[in-house]
């Protein structure tokens, strides 16, 4: 059965995009991140189909992008920061290795930064990611099947504690 080496989850900031493609070159895999292929099935950025078609679309297209990915991907999948929300993918993630990358508020705040690819933390991105963060950790704690600290650590220290610990 086809089933991805690891599933990254964690807030936006928590280094889920970065380490995945460490973590897919390391064992010599692809990385599939979910974010590009609802971008790619819109055909448009993720902050323009918020615009146009509002969140609960986005959450449509991000939903079958990971049910995808679950399915057909056997290298590495990086989930966006909130599709763990989806009552639908916590089921399916059950059985997967799941990798939940932690980071606080403040060093969140400091990694996004004034980007604006992520619409949800245009405006104010501390007191936003400080209510994503409240909603939200109880579910990648429970969902994470390795909890790891990314604080204070560059992406091949945290790939290498992945690799140990996935063997
Ligand atoms: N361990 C780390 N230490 C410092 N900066 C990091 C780390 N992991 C990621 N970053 C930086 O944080 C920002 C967000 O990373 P990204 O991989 O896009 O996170 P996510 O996909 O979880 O939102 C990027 O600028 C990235 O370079
Ligand atoms: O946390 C969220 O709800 C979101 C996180 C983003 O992905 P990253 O976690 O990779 O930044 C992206 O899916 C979208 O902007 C919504
Ligand atoms: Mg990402």
């Amino acid at each position: 059965m086809t089933q991805p080496k690891a599933v990254l989850i964690g807030p936006p900031g928590s280094g889920k995009s970065t380490v995945g493609a460490a973590l897919a070159e390391r064992l010599g895999v692809t990385l599939r991140d979910t974010d590009s292929d609802v971008e790619a099935a819109a055909g448009r950025p993720i902050s323009e189909i918020f615009i146009d078609d509002g969140e609960e679309r986005f959450r449509e297209l991000e939903r079958a992008a990971v049910r995808a990915a679950l399915a057909e991907h056997d290298g590495v999948v990086a989930l966006g920061g909130g599709a763990v929300l989806a009552a639908e993918t916590q089921e399916l993630l059950a059985g997967h290795t799941v990798v939940y990358l932690k980071v606080g508020l403040s060093e969140a705040v400091k990694r996004v930064g004034l980007a604006t690819a992520r619409p949800l933390l245009v405006l104010n991105p501390r007191s936003q990611l400080r209510r994503l963060l409240n909603e939200r950790l109880p579910i990648y704690e429970r969902l994470g099947t390795l909890h790891v600290d990314t604080e204070g650590r560059a992406p091949e220290e945290i790939v290498e504690q992945i690799v140990k610990e996935i063997r």
